[in-house]
């Protein structure tokens, strides 16, 4: 039976999505008062102090408040597990829920975007874009932008264990770098956040906030695009459904994909926009033939090795106390600062896993707690977790629609591991966080292995146990890539192609992942398409 449709006025702009990338645009695109934007998202607003409070990653993330819950499927590489997949649904996106890390890669990386023959991304050029958007807390300089509304921060609190492992890798020759963002971060430091004054600083706070003053912008929360509305090879719309009504909206000028590596290739496929089997397989009527949609996705796994410590402080002990637990609470309360306005992850090494490489390819997030997994509660002991991830896997995945439904989430196949030299990769990376934890520096803290275990220690043994602890750290990307190859879904100026009036604008235009965390490269990205759009290119 036809539904009745609502009619939702007419815009230039429809961007679909309020995350990271989304914030970015409906900003930029509306400083023309002249230029008039629609900006769907399908969570609520991040009016939730769990957003906002640091700590609150750990709540927000398993949570259907600002979580949209998906799952991997079943892993053969990580023996057959299915990991729970988080990707912020709220305003702000990922960057409400995530761990706040200021990192954007190497300029090795956009070099090799730019030789994969997209002009125009090449570091030299992402730069300025970087330097843009950023508020960074030195101020300006050549690498740095200032004034800008991404705000980062230096952290609140250190630990001495923390330090005690900056001191210890100085041993193995890796030494402390002073800014992990100037193209190359090879070396040791604590990470820069996305924070201002102790308090997580979001794309929704940082870009769309100042934008909703204007009256050229509607924004519209809680309501999911099922699909976008072609004729002819041209985009002219897109259908959401808000509180069990279906709405149709026309984009006088494009509309701008900007669900995410997950769901914009997902509302492609809904959209009849993809691979013809794998539509035709779903009952979806092809519209456009794009091979490359949903493919190519390429995430970072993170080994977390954990390990037991004496005599220090971390915080498994101060919050397995209850007395504990009421100081840090005081402490943020009172100063805004302590365990609470912690960033998952505080401490960080980019290292070679084969000395002979031209740039780092091991990322260590090293944090003053434990546990055995992702969600599960803290270890009664005090214990550090020194995660490890490959930065430039060679394990490609995808992600399909499941069915025709808009509501049912997509298959997402990782394929962690899938690759042999990926798996040589992980044996090597967790035998050098092993050689780290031995460092004289640190043997006053008597660290004892716990995960993956000492008894593991054949690289069949180490394989098998990283297919036990192995998770995502959540920088899915690349599954609309940029590119001219017949799998490349968008063209360098992010248009899609062969149709009218369509750009994506999120992670999933990563032709190859960038050697860090994923978000701020994003902000870079949303700024740059913002930039072609209103100059018309
Ligand atoms: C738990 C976690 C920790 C992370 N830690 C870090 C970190 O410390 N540092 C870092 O740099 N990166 C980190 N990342 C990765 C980084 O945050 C993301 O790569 C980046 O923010 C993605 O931006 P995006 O614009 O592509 O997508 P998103 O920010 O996910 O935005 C997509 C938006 O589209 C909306 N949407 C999706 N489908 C629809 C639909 N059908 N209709 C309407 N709206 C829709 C979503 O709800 C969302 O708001 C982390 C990610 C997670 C999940």
């Amino acid at each position: 039976m036809a539904e009745a449709l609502g009619v939702e006025g007419r815009y230039d702009y429809v961007i679909v999505g309020a995350g990271t990338a989304g914030c970015v645009l409906a900003n930029r695109l509306t400083e023309d008062p002249a230029t008039r934007v629609l900006l769907i998202e399908a969570g609520g607003s991040d009016n939730y102090h769990w957003v906002h409070i640091p700590v609150g990653y750990l709540y927000c993330i398993g949570n259907p408040r600002t979580d949209w819950m998906m799952k991997t499927v079943a892993e053969p590489g990580l023996n057959g597990r299915s990991l729970a997949y988080p990707r912020g649904k709220v305003l702000g996106g990922c960057t409400s829920v995530n761990g706040m890390i200021y990192m954007r890669g190497q300029a090795a990386d956009y070099d090799g975007w730019r030789q994969m023959g997209n002009a125009g991304w090449g570091w030299d050029d992402v730069l300025p874009y970087f330097r843009k958007s950023e508020d960074h807390y030195a101020g300006a300089g050549p690498m740095h932008g200032a004034g800008g509304e991404w705000k980062v921060a230096k952290q609140r609190l250190t630990w001495d264990i923390l330090r005690a492992v900056q001191e210890g890798a100085k041993e193995f020759g890796i030494m402390p770098r002073a800014d992990f963002n100037d193209g190359n971060n090879e070396g040791s430091g604590f990470f820069e956040v996305n924070q201002r004054n102790g308090v997580r600083w979001n794309a929704a706070k940082g870009f769309l906030r100042p934008a909703l003053r204007r009256p050229n912008l509607r924004v519209v929360t809680r309501a999911l695009t099922e699909r976008l509305i072609v004729e002819s090879r041209r985009v002219v719309g897109v259908r959401y459904r808000r509180h069990g009504k279906l709405y149709e909206v026309r984009a006088e000028a494009e509309v701008l994909l900007a669900a995410g590596a997950i769901n914009s290739p997902k509302i492609l496929e809904h959209s009849g926009i993809g691979q013809p089997d794998v539509l035709s397989n779903q009952g979806i009527e092809v519209v456009h033939d794009s091979p490359g949609v949903g493919e190519n996705l390429q995430d970072h796994l993170q080994i977390r090795t954990v390990f037991r410590v004496s005599g220090a402080k971390t915080l498994n002990t101060m919050f397995n106390s209850p007395f504990g637990k009421a100081r840090i609470a005081l402490q943020y309360a009172l100063t805004r600062s302590g365990p609470m306005s912690m960033a998952p992850s505080q401490f960080g090494l980019f290292t070679k896993s084969d000395p002979s490489m031209a740039t780092p390819d091991l990322e260590y997030h090293v944090q003053p707690l434990s546990t055995d997994k992702l969600g599960d509660p803290l270890h009664p002991y005090p214990a550090i977790t020194v995660s490890v991830c490959n930065l430039r896997p060679e394990s490609v995945g995808s992600v399909h629609a499941r069915s025709r439904d808009p509501n049912e989430q997509p298959d997402i196949r990782p394929n962690y591991l899938s690759a042999h030299r990926d798996r040589q990769v992980a044996v090597q990376a967790v035998r050098q966080a092993r050689q780290i934890m031995t460092a004289r520096e640190l043997a006053r803290y008597s660290p004892e292995e716990v995960l993956p275990g000492p008894a593991h220690s054949s690289d069949d043994a180490i394989l098998e146990q990283v297919g036990n602890i192995a998770t995502t750290i959540f920088h899915p990307v690349g599954t609309c890539k940029m590119g001219s190859d017949e799998r490349s879904v968008v063209s360098s100026d992010l248009r899609v192609h062969g149709l009218d009036r369509l750009r994506v604008v999120d992670a999933s235009i990563m032709p190859r992942i960038v050697s860090g965390n994923t978000a701020s490269p994003v902000v870079m990205i949303a700024e740059k398409a913002a930039d072609m759009i209103r100059k018309g290119a």
